[in-house]
């Protein structure tokens, strides 16, 4: 007959195995797939596999009252475990929140594994091949004096830590009263705070159990309790350093993509779209390609008269006339200054898009920037050039095309600025 108080500790081996599993697979992934640092995936995984091997073990043991060769392996086995789970739960810590893995942390290892060698001996100083009724709800082997001290080693590990991870949140905290990121760090200190509430409940539970087995108390077994919702809290901590790492990883193509400016493309972008552009054109897939560089009018002077801040806002302000002037599948880069590029995909014929660009330019031309006695008025000058699928034969074609439409722009610029200049197909062989 199976023990009812075994059962959660069955499926809490369970979920632990499988989060072990599922945590070594995504270090696998992550290592090799994206080049990630994450060696405490690893241990994570390492320390969830010994969690579940404990509470296996400790469910085994509690079903083994009448069976003394079961008893004494899976008590021994849970001994073992539940200080690898410590210490493996510690040097997450460490690795986790980037605090030198101190040397100390190699005694603990060391320490772990003496007592470890201390269980395959079977010795009345540690634990006796032999039953002692903990509680009225379980047995475990009779233990001398060396399996005290264990208890205490056990003990050392949990203050130990909850001592870094209450440093972890003393960093944190003055780390984000000196920055600005308070959404990002509030997250991190509340997990760091649900890590030390887990760590204390699991010291807690490990007290009650020490208790339990001098029989001080009368207790059911509860370590299993604050391990567990330790294990859970750290795989939870791991979610979310997910969440960051992908959020990372948008930022920064966020940043090769966009210009943090005018929120127009960014240049490198741009080369991917008009390369793409080609392709789909060598394809059969578009019947006409235009670009159109352009750039504000004057602009130095702006700057000079209504201050830089000023330039900034025109270039937004410009930028996004642009966007409510072309299609979403269309694109506007920036070049750099204040100089900006426009892709039209798929006009229908070679007037198509001089005449939205004539639109824009009017457009621009009527806007008033600049506000109350500083609003003043500004204009841009335009240089586009349109190609057919003949002209894919051409080399370089996108470099081509853009090097015609600045010679387009410039001499627009020449014939008095505001004005769109048009570079015909046969100035680009
Ligand atoms: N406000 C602002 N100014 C910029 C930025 N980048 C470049 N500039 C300024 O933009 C000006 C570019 O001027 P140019 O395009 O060379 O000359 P221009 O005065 O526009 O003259 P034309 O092009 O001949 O009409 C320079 O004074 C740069 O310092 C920016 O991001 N913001």
């Amino acid at each position: 007959m199976i023990q009812g108080l075994s059962l959660p500790l069955f499926v809490t081996s369970t979920t632990c195995l499988l989060l072990s599993f599922f945590f070594v697979l995504l270090y696998h992934r992550l290592i090799s797939r994206h080049e990630e640092s994450v060696k405490y995936y690893l241990i994570f995984s390492i320390a969830a596999l010994v969690s579940g091997i404990f509470f296996g073990a400790f469910a085994v043991m509690l079903n083994s009252s009448d069976n003394l060769t079961y008893l004494s392996i899976s008590n021994r086995i849970t001994v073992v475990a539940a200080m690898f789970t410590a210490v493996l739960s510690l040097h997450f810590y460490l690795a986790f929140y980037q605090y030198e893995a101190p040397t100390s942390l190699k005694w603990c290892y060391g320490v772990c594994a003496a007592f470890s060698v201390a269980t395959v001996i079977p010795s009345s100083l540690f634990l006796d091949n032999a039953f002692y009724s903990t509680s009225t709800y379980y047995t475990g082997l009779a233990f001398g004096p060396l399996f005290e001290l264990w208890g205490i080693w056990i003990l050392v590990l949990a203050v130990y830590g909850i001592f870094i991870l209450f440093k972890v949140f003393l960093r944190q905290r003055k780390r984000q009263r000196q920055t600005q990121e308070h959404a990002q760090n509030d997250s991190d200190t509340s997990t760091v705070l649900l890590l030390l509430l887990a760590n204390t409940i699991w010291m807690i539970t490990g007290v009650c159990d020490m208790l339990t087995g001098v029989q001080v108390v009368d207790l059911p077994p509860l370590t299993w309790i604050g391990s567990f919702l330790v294990t859970s809290t750290i795989a939870w901590a791991l979610v979310l350093h997910i969440d960051d790492l992908y959020e990372e990883r948008r930022l920064l193509s966020d940043r090769l993509m966009y210009d943090h400016l005018t929120q127009a493309f960014s240049r490198s972008y741009l080369e991917i779209r008009l390369t793409e552009a080609v392709n789909l054109m060598l394809r059969g897939e578009l019947k006409w390609l235009s670009v159109c560089v352009f750039d504000v009018d004057n602009f130095k002077t702006i700057n000079d008269q209504y201050g830089h801040a000023s330039g900034d806002a025109l270039l937004t302000r410009i930028t996004s006339i642009i966007k409510d002037n072309i299609r979403q599948s269309d694109c506007i880069a920036r070049l750099g200054g204040d100089e900006f590029v426009i892709l039209f995909t798929d006009t229908q014929d070679e007037n198509h898009a001089p005449a939205i660009v004539e639109r824009i330019r009017v457009h621009v031309a009527n806007a008033q920037f600049g506000e109350g006695e500083a609003a003043y008025n500004a204009s841009c000058s335009f240089g586009i050039v349109s190609v057919t699928p003949d002209q894919l034969t051409l080399n370089d074609l996108p470099n081509q095309m853009l090097s015609s439409a600045d010679e387009a722009l410039y001499s627009a610029k020449h014939k008095g600025k505001n004005a769109v200049g048009i570079a015909t197909l046969s100035d680009l062989s």
